[in-house]
């Protein structure tokens, strides 16, 4: 095992107080693991298989991997890194370990992402595995990571991957989240699109998990404002969770996984770039008692927002 670091416990603490309707509920204990990946998937998939071990270990209901855990993170990777993701049954070594592992552990997965085969294309998709470790849900990339930073950093998914074209938004058991909670997955780019965040919420997502890969030129300014803002404007729980760094690869990954609050104060978050499991326990009367306070959903005001609105050259 290379040196994953546990990092405490760090539950929310409540800035609001909690009026007498509203009802304690248990926590739901989440880890975050910040893994280090190769440019070898067999020694990825052994690697995954410690990390969750250690997750499950802290008592952790729900384990949330970084995004392409099980390849390099470059566009010339992903064909010969991908596998079929079926909702069901897991076939394919990459869901088949993350079936195993949350069947035997009693654990939910959201599988990072991994490359996707279906057909003639490739999608960057996260696998959500039940803790019978069947694939329950899955959400391709919606938003390809496609920038140019003159300079700095030049990526093109599209290059090799195509788009998903949904919201993801998974119901929770009663066992793992009293309460009839509901967990929404978007994956690392997509946490650039606040409609995307406010769809999820909008189909019940209460906690929502973000794989992800951010880089060395993007993750600094943005990384952490982008788990907060995505957290304030869902009103949930968001998970952010980063690769750690690999000095050896060609794509730096900023590390410091997050985890938000729906107040957006952030609860647990990674030290810096190494390899880590954070562990936060989400108090779920949170929500309820945020989105009270501050009535987002009732006040938007979609008469005036032009979200479809085409541009010029389109009209
Ligand atoms: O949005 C960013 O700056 C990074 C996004 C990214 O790395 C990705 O989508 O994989």
């Amino acid at each position: 095992m290379r040196g994953a670091v546990l990092r405490g416990l760090a539950a929310a603490t409540a800035p609001l107080a909690m009026s007498s309707s509203m009802q304690a509920e248990t926590p739901v204990r989440v880890a975050v693991v910040q893994m280090r990946v190769e440019n070898d998937k067999t020694a990825n998939l052994r690697h995954c298989r410690e990390l969750v071990e250690k997750a499950a270990d802290t008592g952790a209901q729900l384990v949330v991997l970084p995004e392409v855990w099980n390849s390099e993170y470059a566009v010339g990777a992903f064909a010969g890194n991908a596998e079929p993701v079926k909702l069901g049954k897991p076939e394919g070594a990459s869901t088949e370990l993350l079936g195993d592992l949350a069947r035997r552990r009693g654990v939910w997965i959201v599988g990072g992402s991994i490359p996707e085969r279906d057909g003639a294309n490739i999608y960057n998709t996260a696998p959500v595995v039940d803790d019978l470790g069947t694939i329950v849900a899955k959400h391709r990339k919606v938003h390809l990571f496609d920038i140019d930073v003159p300079g700095k950093i030049r990526f093109f998914e599209s290059e090799t991957l195509a788009a998903g074209d949904e919201a993801t938004v998974v119901p929770l058991p009663e066992d793992v989240a009293p309460g009839g909670h509901k967990l929404g997955v978007g994956i690392c780019y997509d946490c650039r699109f606040a409609p995307l965040a406010i769809t999820m919420r909008g189909k019940g997502a209460t906690i929502i998990a973000y794989p992800g890969a951010f880089n060395t030129v993007t993750g600094p300014p943005h990384y952490h404002l982008l788990a907060r803002a995505r957290a304030l404007d869902s009103q949930a729980f968001v998970l952010f969770a980063s690769p750690a760094r690999n000095p050896n690869s060609n794509y730096q990954a900023y590390g410091h996984s997050i985890i938000c609050d729906p107040w957006g104060t952030p609860i647990a978050t990674a030290k810096g770039h190494d390899e880590e499991i954070i562990v936060a326990d989400l108090d779920l009367s949170r929500i309820a008692e945020v989105r009270a306070s501050m009535r987002l959903w009732d006040q938007r005001r979609p008469d005036v927002y032009e979200l479809g609105v085409k541009p010029p050259s389109e009209e």
